[in-house]
Parts: C-alpha cells; structure tokens; sequence
C-alpha cells in the first residue's frame, strides 16, 4: 500500500499548526519524520490516523481517501502511547486484536507471536502499569502490529529505548517494510532516522521544508573535508580561501569547502603544520541538515 499526504492544513485557534504540508510513502518504505518541538509531526500523524480532522487537504491510501475500513489496517503508536495502565499486558493485547476484526484464535495467536518477537512474552500476565518504560513501549509496538496493519503510523517509537531494543525495534520496521508495508515514524534521533530511512522529510513551523532521500538531501549541502593532522595548532584551517572551519579538536578539523573551494591547498596548508594522516571527504549529516534547514 501507499500512504499521499497531499497539501493538509490544521489550525489551532490563531495557531496554523499544519500549512498545505504534503509527503508521500510509497509502498515497502521507510519515511522518517523530523522536525524540532512543535513542528507539527504529531498533528500530521493524528490527521493521518483520522483522530484529528484537517482544516482542508486529504489523506490518501493507494489513491483512495481513508474511511473506516482503511483505518482499521492502520497500525498506529501514539506519543502519548495509550495503553490501559491497570490492565494486563495479553489481555490488552487480544483486545486490540479483537477490537480489529480477529477471531479469537487469530488474535490469540498474533499476540504470542509479536509478544515473542519483541521480548515480552514472560509479561503477558503483568499489568502495563508494573513494567519499565522501555517494555511499555515494547508492548505498545505489539498493540500496533497484532493486527497485521498494512500502514504502519508510529510517533517517536524509539525514543527511550535501550539499545537492544532500537535494534529489535528496528528489525521489525524493516521486516514490515519488505512486507510492502508504508512505514512512517517520527524521531529526534537523526543519527537513527539516517540509518534507517529509506526517505526523510523534514517539517518547521507546519511547512515540509526538506523532502527526499538522505543522498538527495545531501546534495543540497556543501561537501565536507575532515582533515587529521595530529600537531596542527588551533585556527591553522582560518582564512583558507571558501572554506569554513565547522568543527575543531584533537588534531581533527572538519571544514565544509565552499564553491571554488581548493582541497590541494586544504593539504598544503595543513602539512605546512606537519603530518596529516587523513583525509576524508565526507556530505553533511542529516543532523547539520536539519539546522540548516530550520535556522
Ligand atoms: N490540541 C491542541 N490545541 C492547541 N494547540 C495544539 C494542540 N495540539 C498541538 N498544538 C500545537 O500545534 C503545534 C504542533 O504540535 P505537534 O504536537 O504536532 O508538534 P510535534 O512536531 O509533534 O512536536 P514534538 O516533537 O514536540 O512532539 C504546536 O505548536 C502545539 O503546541
């Protein structure tokens, strides 16, 4: 399946927290939603999921708005996650499956499977409430997934887990993915949402202001040149001709060369300090992009 968000608005009060954003997902991929505190990620998400209405614009799966029956085949995590506290963990989950259409075995057998999978399946008889953080969120994935979702809606599901989790966590996006599932998340951590994103969008102030894959996005950016040259002094790099010095310590210089930038000279002027062991080229990371992008 397909995911078309095509040109929503949202306003709340005087506050237009969404304008004419739009971004698709196509299917079998994975679309990473970044954007500082407030963007507007949640807000899209939810319209998304058709628990908010948007002012105008629509929500497209394969070409066809979303009503009832395709909500349904939505798999959603949401921020504020949403699971009943009081309530144990399996029962919770067969009742989301149920909720969804299963019969008793299927849902049955769809819990134990992602319980399993995610590394819960010794919890099921716990409550939600009596479980760490990180198992909460291992669950809410689990309550996502038990209905074998065909588009997968998932705000900030790696935040706060441990790095075992983000693996599994993100083994299982992957795995939906080579499903055909649309995959959509949204996260603070870039360094993640680089890794394991096959297309980014990034959103300010309820705009999409950066849309594609990492290497289009890259594109955008000047290139960079690292530079290690153990004994060079503090400032060697000022003044080199279209160059700027981003970051500087420890003998690592990392400069982004400007256009008519010279990288002979870059050498030059660094073995004039004495060795250089390294010289790597390198693009701008999705982290410096998005500074850019949202400065
Ligand atoms: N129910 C609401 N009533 C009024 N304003 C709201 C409501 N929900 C969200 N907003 C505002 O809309 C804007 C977008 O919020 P949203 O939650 O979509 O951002 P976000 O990108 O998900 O942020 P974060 O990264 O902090 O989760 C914010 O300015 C927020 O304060």
């Amino acid at each position: 399946m397909s995911l078309k968000v095509d040109r929503i608005s949202k306003r709340y009060g005087d506050l237009l927290a969404l304008n004419e954003t739009s971004f698709e997902v196509a299917d079998g991929e994975i679309f990473g939603f970044v954007g500082s505190n407030g963007a507007g990620k949640t807000t899209t998400m939810r319209i998304v999921l058709g628990v908010l209405a948007a002012d105008s614009g629509e929500v497209l799966v394969d070409g066809h708005p979303v009503d009832l029956d395709t909500r349904r085949r939505i798999g959603y995590m949401p921020e504020e996650r949403g699971l009943y506290p009081k309530m144990k963990v399996g029962d919770q989950l067969n009742f989301l499956a149920r909720l969804h259409g299963l019969s008793k075995s299927d849902a049955a057998s769809a819990v134990e499977r992602w319980t399993e999978r995610l590394g819960v399946e010794q919890r099921l008889g716990d409550m939600v409430s009596a479980l760490s953080l990180g198992n909460q969120q291992r669950v809410q994935l689990a309550a996502a997934l038990v209905h074998d979702p065909k588009v997968l809606v998932l705000d900030e599901p790696f935040s706060g887990l441990d790095p075992v989790a983000v693996d599994v966590m993100s083994a299982v996006l992957k795995e939906k993915a080579a499903e055909g599932v649309p995959v959509i998340f949204s996260s603070h951590q870039l360094e993640l949402v680089e890794r394991e994103c096959d297309r980014v969008g990034i959103i300010a102030g309820g705009r999409m202001r950066a849309l594609g894959s990492i290497t289009e996005l890259q594109a955008r950016g000047n290139p960079q040149l690292e530079v290690f040259a153990p004994s060079a002094p503090p400032g060697w790099a000022a003044g080199i001709p279209n160059t700027v010095v981003l970051q500087e310590g420890k003998g690592r210089t990392l400069l982004e060369l400007q256009p008519g930038a010279d990288d002979q000279a870059i050498l030059r002027a660094a073995l004039a300090t004495g060795p250089v062991h390294q010289l790597i080229s390198r693009r701008p990371s999705l982290a410096e992009l998005f500074r850019e992008v949202v400065a």
